[in-house]
């Protein structure tokens, strides 16, 4: 066993989107940083999540897009995918921000450690690999070990068969043109459509109708849908997968309505849970709710006064975006004490499909039920003249707002870039006068952004908000 005698200020256990920038933060910031990372760094975004994902993502959207290049003059037919050509891609694209990112702690200075956390006591961390342990104390730590993909009861994973989304990433590309992809959340969502562009031939079972435990309007909902519909894709709702097993072909799945599905491999999403095995909660008063995620305040302060938790291992919000936001609030309120609470709602959501969902804020419901009136401003893609120029005017931006104080309460971009657009709406200053902040912009003509501000001249013209947010 070795020790390490340095004292750090802080210590991150966990280098996923949230541990990292918490890491990064704090030292931009003149602390003595320490983080631990058990498996590859970079966490599940990284490496299997997020950015491997729109890698695939972009790849998907150029062969969809392709069907329409004849009439843009460009020729030699639509495109096709290869899987195997484009697993590799994702890989080398991680691999070199893998290197950047290790690099950046680095030169940073923040010390880094390859093996799995556990707590000793509340104020010490032991790091364990196969060469040792060392052991490292902080004054304060942040857990940031993120979630793991969830089986269904009954069912076991099978290389190359019977996957969940790490596996896709962590091992070589499974073979074979028959796909069936299991659940209507984000990821089933996404990959039903990237694997049907990549040249499978997909089948997607979802018990329930996709997305519908989403806040996205059906007014967005019904846009996917036909933009799915267009691109060969159609779930099968109302199906239960009870049980897989592998054959000598591939896999035979049994759904809860009788009918059997045979495929080369399956993708399964059934959603994540929080990790935190081996880490000595118990050796510390740090508490976990029955769902097994750790319990933090508002300030994501843990029972432990100078614990806090981060990103998904807190949830329920399980996105980079959240552990991105979770790092920011979480080293702000140990440096200069608990100021800053979380506010999930104003996080931007997005799912990466046939259309590109993006969102923040309420929806209709959501405002009604706080007795609030929101007005709608709404502008399509399709008269938005940089959409028609590309070719891709699926897709609106819709903007709520207060009708007495032109407030912004909430808004959807639907469509292409949906993920860049959505940021005129996160990041303006305070709800209050983001949309005044909108109208005296300074824009790039013609963009997609653009549809922003029509969006929010509707307000105007229509719900009579004029003075309120061009005055
Ligand atoms: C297929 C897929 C696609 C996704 N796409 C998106 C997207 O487009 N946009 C988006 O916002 N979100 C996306 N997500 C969600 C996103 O990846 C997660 O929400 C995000 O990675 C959570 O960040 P985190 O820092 O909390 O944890 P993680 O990224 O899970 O990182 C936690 C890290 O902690 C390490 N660790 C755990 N325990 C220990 C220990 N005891 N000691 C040392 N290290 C430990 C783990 O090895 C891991 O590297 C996607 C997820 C998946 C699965
Ligand atoms: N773009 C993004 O931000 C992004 C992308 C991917 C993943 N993520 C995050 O990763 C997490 C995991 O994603 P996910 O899609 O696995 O989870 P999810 O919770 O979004 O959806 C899981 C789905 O699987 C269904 N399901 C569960 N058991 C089933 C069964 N036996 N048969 C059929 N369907 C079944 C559920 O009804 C649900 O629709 C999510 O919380 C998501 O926020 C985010």
């Amino acid at each position: 066993m070795s020790s390490s005698n340095t004292q750090f200020d802080l210590l991150v256990i966990g280098s996923g989107p949230g541990g990292y920038r918490a890491a990064v933060l704090a030292a931009l910031r003149g602390r003595k940083v320490a983080i631990i990372e058990r498996q590859t760094w970079g966490g599940t975004c990284l490496n299997r999540g997020c950015v491997p994902k729109k890698d695939w993502h972009h790849s998907a959207k150029l062969i969809n897009k392709s069907k329409g290049f004849a009439k843009r003059g460009i020729v030699g037919g639509a495109l096709q995918g290869d899987m195997n050509v484009a697993w590799q891609h994702q890989h080398e694209v991680v691999k070199t921000v893998r290197e950047s990112y290790v690099d950046y702690l680095q030169r940073l200075g923040i010390e880094q450690f390859t093996g799995h956390g556990r707590f000793l006591d509340p104020h010490t961390v032991a790091v364990e690999n196969g060469r040792g342990q060392t052991q490292i104390s902080a004054s304060h730590i942040i857990i940031a070990t993120g979630s793991s993909p969830r089986m269904p009861a009954g069912i076991t994973p099978a290389s190359g068969r019977i996957l969940h989304s790490d596996m896709l990433f962590d091992e070589a590309a499974p073979t074979g043109k028959r796909v069936v992809v299991v659940g209507g959340g984000v990821i089933g969502t996404e990959f039903a459509f990237i694997f049907q562009m990549l040249g499978k031939e997909v089948t997607w079972i979802t018990n329930s109708k996709p997305l519908s435990k989403t806040l996205y309007t059906p007014q967005a909902l019904g846009a996917l849908n036909k933009a799915l519909k267009a691109a060969g894709v159609e779930p099968r709702s109302r199906c239960r997968l009870e049980s897989a097993e592998v054959t000598d072909e591939g896999v035979r799945l049994a759904l809860q309505n009788g009918e059997t599905v045979e495929a080369d491999w399956v993708l399964i999403a059934a959603g994540r849970t929080p990790y935190t095995a081996e880490l000595g909660l118990e050796n510390t008063g740090v508490k976990r709710d029955a769902k097994g995620f750790v319990q933090a305040t508002d300030y994501l302060q843990t029972a432990e006064k100078h614990i806090y938790a981060i990103g998904d291992v807190v949830g329920p919000y399980l996105t980079a975006n959240q552990a991105l936001a979770d790092a920011t609030l979480a080293v702000s309120n140990i440096i200069d004490g608990n100021t800053r609470k979380r506010d999930p709602l104003w996080v931007p959501e997005l799912v990466y499909s046939a259309l590109e969902l993006g969102r923040l804020g309420m929806n209709d419901d959501m405002a009604e039920d706080e007795e609030l009136e929101p007005a709608v401003g709404f502008a399509a893609f399709e008269t938005s003249p940089k959409a028609m120029g590309q070719g891709d005017t699926e897709g609106f931006v819709r903007i709520l707002a207060d009708m007495d104080s032109g407030q912004l309460l909430g808004g959807e971009v639907i469509g292409d870039e949906a993920g860049e657009i959505i940021h005129l709406l996160a990041l303006a200053p305070d709800r209050d006068t983001a949309l005044k902040w909108i109208a005296e912009g300074r824009y790039n003509h013609p963009a997609r952004s653009e549809e922003i501000l029509n969006a929010t001249e509707t307000l105007a013209s229509q719900w009579g908000l004029g003075e309120q947010i061009f005055g």
